[in-house]
C-alpha cells in the first residue's frame, strides 16, 4: 500500500483532474475523511493541511505527497525528495508594500509574512537584518495599518494587492506544486513510486502540452 498526502484546498482542487486522468481519484468524502481510499487499491489519500505535507512524508506517515513550493522552501526541502513540478497553483512569492515605501535609515524593516524562514533567508542574503511578525492569513493589512512596513506574500493575479493599494517591490521566487517524495521509501518502495511518478509525469506532461 502507498500513501500520498494531498494538500487540501486549492491544491487538492487543482489536483483533481491529475488524480482522475491516472486512475487515482479519491473514492469517498474528500470533504470529511482525513484518509480516503483512491480508485486504486494499492494507493490511500491523507487529506490534510498544506503546511503539514512536508513533515507527513518526512516522516514516512506518507510515502509522497503534492504541496506548494513555498511551503517546501519554507519547511526546508533538504529532506525530502521533489522530482516533479506538477504545474499547478502558480504564483510568486513577492515582497509588496505600499507605493513609493523606501528602505528605512532609523530602525530595521518590519515584514508581515506567513514565511518567516523564507524571509529571513532572503533578507539574510542582501545583508538586511529585518524584523518579522509572523501572521497567517490576509497579510495585505498589516502596511495598511502600520503593523508592518512591507509583507512577504503569494501574488497570482495581482487582484489582492490591487484591491488594498498594495504594490509589487521585489520577486523572491516563482511557485508552483511540487510532488514531493519520502527518501527512504523511495529506496524500499521503489517500483511502486517510479511508476506512480511516471504516471503524474505523463499527466503533467499531458496538461501542459
Ligand atoms: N492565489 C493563488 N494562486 C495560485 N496558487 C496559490 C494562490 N495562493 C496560494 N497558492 C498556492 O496554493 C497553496 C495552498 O493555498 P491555500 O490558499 O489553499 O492554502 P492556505 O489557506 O494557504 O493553507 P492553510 O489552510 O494551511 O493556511 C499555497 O501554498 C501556494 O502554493
Ligand atoms: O494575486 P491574487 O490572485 O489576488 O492572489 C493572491 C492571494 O491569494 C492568496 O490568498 P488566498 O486567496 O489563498 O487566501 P488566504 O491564504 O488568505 O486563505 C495569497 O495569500 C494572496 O492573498
Amino acid at each position: 500500500m502507498l500513501t500520498l498526502a494531498l494538500s487540501k484546498g486549492r491544491i487538492l482542487e487543482e489536483t483533481l483532474p491529475t488524480l482522475q486522468a491516472i486512475g487515482l481519484q479519491p473514492a469517498g468524502d474528500i470533504d470529511r475523511l482525513l484518509r480516503v481510499p483512491s480508485r486504486h487499491p494499492e494507493v490511500q489519500h491523507l487529506i490534510i493541511r498544506p503546511t503539514d505535507v512536508p513533515t507527513y512524508v518526512e516522516y514516512g506517515a506518507a510515502d509522497f505527497g503534492i504541496v506548494g513550493k513555498d511551503i517546501l522552501m519554507e519547511h526546508g526541502s533538504g529532506s525530502l525528495y521533489e522530482p516533479l513540478d506538477l504545474g499547478i497553483a502558480q504564483c510568486r512569492l513577492m515582497v509588496a508594500g505600499l507605493p513609493g515605501t523606501k528602505p528605512l535609515r532609523h530602525r530595521r524593516l518590519r515584514v508581515a509574512t506567513k514565511y518567516p524562514e523564507i524571509t529571513r533567508r532572503y533578507f539574510a542574503q542582501q545583508g538586511k537584518q529585518v524584523e518579522i511578525i509572523k501572521l497567517y492569513g490576509s497579510m495585505e493589512l498589516a502596511p495598511l495599518v502600520e503593523l508592518a512596513d512591507v509583507i512577504v506574500d503569494l501574488v497570482a493575479t495581482g487582484k489582492t494587492l490591487k484591491a488594498n493599494g498594495l504594490v509589487v517591490l521585489e520577486h523572491i521566487a516563482d511557485v508552483s506544486s511540487r510532488l514531493v517524495v519520502n527518501k527512504a521509501a523511495m529506496k524500499t518502495k521503489h517500483a511502486a513510486l517510479r511508476y506512480w511518478l511516471d504516471r503524474f509525469r505523463e499527466a503533467t506532461e499531458t496538461a501542459h502540452a
